[in-house]
């Protein structure tokens, strides 16, 4: 059986190796050439540790393909996933041009059955929307069933998330369609929840808002800890212990970002907007989480008399450690912020670059910490790279002109940073 998936982003080129790798012959379909030709000469267009690897074996082992051509593409294949983007529109809403072409594409290609699989993250009713908008794009009427399937997977862990995912959740009108999509995962260890498209649809946007309210949920404590000398840092560790609470995603910082959560909480705000139905919770997760940076700048101009004139080090630019993703990253806004208050700028990231849109006379990227840190005012932390909690912090503080440290991931030993002599911060560690 060959499989296509349409769309080699994040989502599709790890799902196209996970099937490769449960023994399906794949062909990865995108729109964007130049993604199609560098991973057809085995180089991954983003950064995800472990994909690079898979890919050129697959490659070699001719079990993965990539092209442009959607004929192809769609006549050669019976099963397809669809992994292309979702991102928000001005409202909040999801942009579903994407999903809408890809489904036209295999309606007007089809020749004999399909099962679609939607790994894209998708408002409930899509899947309905899918069937409709394959159906209209049909020549002659050709049987085909349209299962939902999210996705669960997180960049950084992409491969690990992909083969050991905690559950495999399938929303299907067609029981023998969530059989066959049962069937292509048999050799993954996991959990399953059949259930209906819809309701899978919404499983997505609950886990994402659910776990992108954990997170602010920590960050407004984090901003009274900071009042009452508490540290939020053992407050995660003191309610972590209670499983009905877990100990992931307590961790306070500037707040969160990536692809997902930003875009997902609010296309789920847009839906119950729709639907006449207020989520007040939701609306507030969002709005501590679009101000905690700002929050984390009013301590850092508390603590430094101002910004203006001050060499600034910015250590990580992606939304989190083990990716070059910089969608929605919180360190952008930051750098936007500190080149508004005329502060100079000297950043350091692992693997990802500054983008076009800030590249400023006032703003410059190192490739080693020392380098960064260097004459700085100030440092500040904005991703979690362990890199920087291993960098030698102890001889960093003789390059720097103030030995000022704001660390918005807490990543730091605040005591041992005091004792080398540092002005330290840590978010909600006050
Ligand atoms: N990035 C992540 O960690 C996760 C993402 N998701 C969801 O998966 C979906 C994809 O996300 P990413 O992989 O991050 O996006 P991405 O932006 O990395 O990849 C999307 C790809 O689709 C391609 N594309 C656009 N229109 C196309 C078309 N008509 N035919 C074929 N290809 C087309 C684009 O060129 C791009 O390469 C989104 O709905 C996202 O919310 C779900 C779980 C995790
Ligand atoms: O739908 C998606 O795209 C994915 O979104 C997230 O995955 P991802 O965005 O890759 O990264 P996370 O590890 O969830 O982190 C998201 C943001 O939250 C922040 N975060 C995370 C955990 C925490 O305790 N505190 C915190 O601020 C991170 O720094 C990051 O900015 C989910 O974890 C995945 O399950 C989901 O599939």
């Amino acid at each position: 059986m060959k499989t296509l998936v349409a769309g080699v982003g994040y989502v599709g080129t790890t799902t196209a190796l996970l099937l490769a790798e449960l023994g399906w012959k794949v062909l990865g379909f995108d729109t964007d050439n130049s993604k199609i030709s560098a991973l057809s000469n085995g180089t991954l267009p983003f950064y995800e540790p472990g994909l690079d690897t898979l890919l050129r074996t697959h490659l070699s082992n001719a079990n993965i393909c990539f092209l442009v051509d959607p004929v192809q593409a769609i006549r050669e294949s019976q099963v397809v996933f669809i992994c292309v983007g979702t991102p928000s529109l001005e409202d909040g809403s999801s942009d579903m041009r994407y999903i809408r072409s890809v489904a036209e594409m295999i309606g007007n290609h089809m020749q004999e059955y399909k099962l679609i699989v939607m790994k894209s993250t998708v408002p409930v009713g899509t899947q309905k929307q899918v069937v409709q908008w394959i159906s209209e794009a049909q020549i002659s009427s050709i049987p085909f069933d349209v299962v939902s399937n999210p996705e669960f997977l997180r960049e950084g862990s992409a491969v690990y998330d992909a083969f050991h995912p905690d559950r495999i959740v399938i929303g299907s009108d067609s029981d023998a369609a969530a059989q066959q999509v049962k069937m292509i995962y048999r050799d993954i260890d996991s959990p399953y929840v059949v259930t209906k498209p819809a309701t899978a649809e919404m499983i997505k946007y609950a886990a994402n808002a659910f776990l992108a309210a954990k997170i602010s949920y920590m960050n407004e404590l984090a901003r009274l800890c900071d009042q009452i000398d508490v540290s939020i840092s053992d407050i995660a560790v003191g309610i972590g212990y209670d499983p009905r609470i877990g100990k992931s995603f307590l961790q306070a910082g500037i707040g969160y970002g990536g692809s997902c959560f930003p875009k997902d909480v609010k296309s789920l705000l847009h839906i119950a907007k729709e639907h006449d139905t207020n989520l007040s919770l939701l609306q507030q997760v969002v709005h501590i989480n679009e101000t905690q940076y700002q929050y984390f700048i009013e301590q850092m101009v508390r603590r430094l008399g101002g910004l203006d004139g001050k060499i600034i080090a910015v250590l990580g630019l992606s939304f989190k450690p083990g990716t070059d993703d910089l969608r929605e990253a919180p360190s952008l806004k930051m750098i936007s912020h500190l080149l508004q208050s005329e502060a100079a700028i000297q950043v350091h990231d692992p693997v990802a670059a500054l983008p076009e849109q800030l590249l400023h006379k006032n703003i410059v990227q190192f490739e080693s910490i020392m380098d960064t840190v260097r004459q700085a005012d100030a440092v500040v932390i904005c991703t979690e790279w362990p890199e920087y909690a291993s960098a030698s912090w102890s001889d960093l503080i003789q390059l720097m002109r103030n030995a000022a440290v704001f660390d918005g991931r807490n990543v730091l030993d605040g005591e041992q940073m005091k004792a080398w002599g540092y002005d330290y911060y840590g978010i909600g560690n006050g």
